[in-house]
């Protein structure tokens, strides 16, 4: 099957005309998603070229399936797959809370070194929101999605391992703030300089080639002043070493009012814009949480780490409709490999009913088009949920704020939207 492999040439994605694509079905109302994605995916690419290509699905195993097939929650044939076919997708996997196994979302990403996680975030025209303008989001959340609390470097109170991290702490650091010592569990933030130029470069490369206005760098670096706040500071002076023809920051501004006062800064950054360059500026976390329902047209590609971005994926997505509508991707830049999944989780409580919105992970679908270059497959996809939507028929989390809709099962909604594209 070598023929039907992407593979990647002087950073260049090379997509055969049947690409072998593995994915995973998810656990909880993964399968109800996938069946219904699938058949867009497919419906999209058959109507965009005629038959001429065509993705050749492969399944692979992860979470509950994994298990109960191989007594194994992340075969390392899947792993291997991901890495083979470079391209893939898949649906929520659980991961309990408080104990038991570790994030497999976060496993895989962590383990292919998918460096960015993206979430563009946009208003499709008829979803409902609670928000009077969410036309005004158009945003590009880029995660890191490799460090940061994610990394997994936590110590249970009570643990030998606690105990020794205590004692390092308290009596060969010097630290004397722990609140209670004796019951406290210990977790580890690590960020780099490296993982955030990484991310960083890659948001700037997004941004420049979409003719996007600017970044914004969101950190809690008053707080966490080593890991989120370097992460700002190394963001800033990437943008200028690497991008300084085609940005202007925050940091500039600041040295230019220092030397020649605020009305200086302003015509610099006025006649920045007018010359076309990203304005790259930074915020502060929780400041963000409440710009984004107040002042959402400021912002357009955001760069921040891994807990932060987790967190503003959910928010914004619930400005412009909720995480039924939510796509993203796991991305390495450099390798080319990627997993395209949703925002959202397994939703236990609807699995097996057919009911929840598949927008999400077909969404995701239309974006891993986009990356492999099938442009015109995408915006069927795009076109079809839109002109759907319009039409009032909807699933129970757009019906439920809508009046006049008709509830839709996610098996027709899935069928409502290849009918669409059939009919575009
Ligand atoms: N990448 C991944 O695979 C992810 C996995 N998870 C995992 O999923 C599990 C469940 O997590 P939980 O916190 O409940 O979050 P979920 O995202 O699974 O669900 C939270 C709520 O979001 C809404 N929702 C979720 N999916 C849809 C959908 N497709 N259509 C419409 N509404 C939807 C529902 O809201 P309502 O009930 O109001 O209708 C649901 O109750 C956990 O094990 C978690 O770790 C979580 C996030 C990402
Ligand atoms: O891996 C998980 O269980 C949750 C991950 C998550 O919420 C996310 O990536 O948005
Ligand atoms: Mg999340």
């Amino acid at each position: 099957m070598d023929e039907n492999r992407i593979t990647i040439a002087g950073g260049k994605l090379m997509v055969p005309d049947r690409p072998v694509i593995p994915f995973i079905e998810g656990d909880g109302t993964g399968p109800d998603i996938w069946s219904a994605a699938v058949r867009v995916m497919d419906a999209a690419v058959a109507k965009a070229y005629g038959g001429k290509r065509k993705i050749e699905w492969l399944e692979v195993l992860a979470g509950e399936k994994a298990f109960n097939l191989t007594g194994n929650w992340l075969p390392e044939e899947t792993l291997e797959a991901f890495r083979d076919y470079k391209v893939g997708i898949k649906g929520p996997l659980t991961t309990p809370v408080g104990g038991g196994i570790r994030s497999l979302n976060v496993a895989l990403r962590q383990q292919l070194d998918l460096y960015v996680c993206l979430r563009p975030v946009r208003w499709f025209s008829g979803v409902p929101s609670p928000v009077k303008d969410p036309s005004k989001v158009d945003m590009h959340i880029f995660r890191e999605n490799t460090e940061d609390i994610y990394a997994g470097i936590e110590f249970m109170s009570g643990t030998p391992e606690a105990r020794k991290m205590r004692d390092f702490l308290q009596q060969e650091m010097g630290v004397k703030k722990i609140r209670f010592p004796e019951t406290s569990s210990f977790g580890i933030k690590p960020v780099s300089k490296e993982g955030t130029e990484r991310l960083v470069r890659a948001a700037l490369e997004y941004t420049i080639s979409r003719g996007l206005p600017s970044l914004t760098l969101v950190h809690k670096g008053n707080i966490m002043k080593f890991t989120e706040g370097a992460f700002k500071l190394w963001g800033y002076d990437l943008a200028r070493r690497e991008f300084g023809k085609y940005t202007f920051t925050w940091a500039e501004y600041d040295e230019i009012v220092e030397a020649s006062g605020k009305e200086a800064a302003d015509k610099a950054q006025q006649d920045a814009v007018s010359a076309g360059k990203i304005i790259v500026k930074d915020v502060i976390a929780d400041a963000f949480l409440q710009q984004i329902l107040l002042r959402p047209a400021e912002y357009s590609v955001i760069a921040t780490l891994n807990l932060n971005g987790d967190y503003i994926s959910d928010a914004l997505a619930a400005i412009v409709g909720g995480i039924g509508i939510a796509p993203g991707a796991n991305i390495n830049y450099v390798t080319g490999h990627a997993i395209f999944e949703a925002t959202h989780g397994t939703a236990p409580k609807y699995a097996g009913l057919d009911m929840v919105n598949p927008g999400s992970v077909i969404l995701s679908g239309a974006m891993m088009l986009e990356y492999m270059g099938w442009i015109e497959a995408a915006r069927l996809i795009y076109d079809g949920i839109e002109k759907t939507i319009l039409q009032g028929r909807v699933t129970y989390d757009f019906h439920r704020l809508m009046q006049h809709a008709t509830k839709l099962k996610t098996s027709e909604f899935g069928t409502a939207i290849t009918e669409a594209i059939h009919n575009s």
